[in-house]
């Protein structure tokens, strides 16, 4: 993700301010030099780089905090409302009838965002269809096809027709019911004239109402030509960014907002067609500063509430920071995270957790985290729904029973029980949980007994 370690980095130096009331120049060189830092690593071009730091210095140092309020809570919020201004608002797209025509270069990600943000629009009660016009791509129309029928929306392609303005004209009248008009156009390795000449025809018979810029994270600097040259073509009203879910920083594509004057619409953050996000800054900022973005996690779990049939009662974000849960809601909450995304985005919007706790785990301990899920439930299939219910119950001859039932080791269901009683042991240290507070939580279970340290974490470190 963007700026990955400013939240880490950052943490550091606020810390420092902690007990202060007052912050001097030196405090705000600090906290300056690690955002410049972050920005710089994460292709952040230096000119936006410099007007941003000297924003800060500016505000921290001249601006009164409100009547009661820390250096420490005075800084942070200006940083975080100059780093929002940094990314702009989120583009507009309102949940009404629309077109919406994607441009970008080859392998930018257009296709897969086509439908990614044709599923985003179907589970806001939208009806979207996507047409597709890259006709000089082979694989082209298979992979846009299959894409759509995965997101269970209308799709228009013709592999027999080298046309792509007269595909664009018959796809607009074939869809014509639709709410939703994506629009998917072919990419050329550089910017070429046909392409442009194309793009600019289609556009002409579709008539969008906005075009978006599909960019790949690990654009960096060249983001400014390709938006320059997308720009004078056929108008920028937004920028979707694929592949954040990769090393890529994505900051090159803050250099094409800048330049196109427009805003980020969306972010793409895997292969399939759910892993998409709805650009929002405020949210985004907080994750990025380890606060956490309660926003997205709540809808995130709606979507897999509704995909495994569980009603609100089953899972609550709130209440899994709390609960008092046995294996049975465990499972439940199980299911649902495998239908959230990857587990290490997922802890992103938990406040506290992000940084907190993902920056003590060891490099690939996400990597084997769903893996480890998918053995978890298994194990889980073969217990009785009393051993669900009450873990501690299930004594040694269960544990063989459970192994042999579920083709899995008794190490593995010990694993689970152990993960179990971790789990619920952290569930209920994250009420009230305030911030720093998890450094102090992870020592204790690193040194608390019960096979809780982080060995016996399961999933969560290994
Ligand atoms: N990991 C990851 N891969 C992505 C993402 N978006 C797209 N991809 C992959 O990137 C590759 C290129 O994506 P496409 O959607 O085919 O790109 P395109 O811009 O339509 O390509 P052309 O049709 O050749 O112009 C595919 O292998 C996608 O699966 C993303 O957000 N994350």
């Amino acid at each position: 993700m963007v700026l990955d370690d400013l939240g880490s980095s950052l943490r550091g130096s606020l810390d420092k301010l902690r007990g202060k009331s007052r912050l001097d120049e030196e405090d705000v060189e600090e906290i300056v030099k690690e955002i410049q830092r972050s920005l710089l690593q994460a292709d952040v071009s230096v000119d936006l780089v410099m007007d941003l730091s000297e924003d800060i210095r500016e505000r921290a140092l001249n601006e009164e905090p409100p009547g009661g309020t820390s250096a420490r809570d005075h800084v942070l919020r200006i940083v975080y409302e100059e780093l929002v201004g940094l990314v702009g608002e989120s583009t507009d797209l309102p949940l009404e009838s629309q077109t919406i025509m994607l441009a970008g270069l080859q392998g930018s990600g257009k296709t897969t965002s086509a439908a990614k943000m044709a599923w985003w629009f179907s589970k806001k009660g939208l009806r979207p269809g996507v047409i597709q016009t890259d006709t000089f791509r082979p694989g082209a129309y298979d992979q846009a096809k299959q894409m759509c029928e995965r997101a269970e929306v209308e799709f228009y392609g013709d592999p027999d027709n080298d046309d792509p303005v007269d595909i664009a004209r018959k796809g607009k009248e074939e869809l014509s019911d639709v709410d939703v008009l994506i629009v998917d156009t072919a990419g050329r390795h550089a910017l070429e004239d046909t392409l442009i000449g194309e793009l600019e025809e289609i556009e002409r018979v579709v008539d969008p109402d906005r075009n978006l810029l599909v960019l790949d994270a690990a654009i960096g600097q060249g983001a400014k030509d390709q938006a320059d040259e997308f720009e004078s073509a056929v108008g920028i009203d937004g920028v979707v960014i694929t592949k954040l879910d990769g090393t890529a920083k994505g900051g090159g594509a803050l250099a094409a907002v800048d330049r196109t004057d427009s805003s980020i619409a969306f972010l793409g953050t895997g292969e399939e067609v759910q892993d998409i996000e709805r650009f929002e800054p405020s949210g985004f900022i907080s994750r990025l500063l380890g606060m956490g973005d309660l926003k997205q996690l709540t809808e995130r779990v709606e979507r897999a509430m509704e995909e495994t049939g569980q009603t609100e009662e089953d899972w609550d974000p709130e209440e899994m920071m709390k609960g008092e849960f046995t294996l049975h809601d465990m499972r439940k909450q199980m299911e649902a995270m495998n239908n959230m995304g990857p587990l290490s985005q997922v802890m992103d919007m938990i406040p506290g957790l992000g940084g907190g706790l993902k920056d003590q785990l060891p490099d690939d301990a996400m990597d084997v985290t769903q893996e480890r899920l998918r053995d978890f439930e298994v194990i889980m299939d073969s217990m009785t729904d009393d051993e669900l219910a009450n873990p501690r119950s299930v004594s040694k001859s269960r544990i063989e029973r459970v192994a042999r039932g579920s083709g899995k080791s008794e190490e593995q269901v010990r694993e689970l029980l152990e993960q179990h009683k971790m789990m619920s042991r952290m569930m209920k240290q994250f009420s009230g949980m305030g911030d720093g507070d998890m450094q102090r939580m992870m020592k204790k279970m690193q040194g608390g007994g019960g096979g809780g340290g982080m060995g016996g974490m399961g999933p969560f470190g290994d």
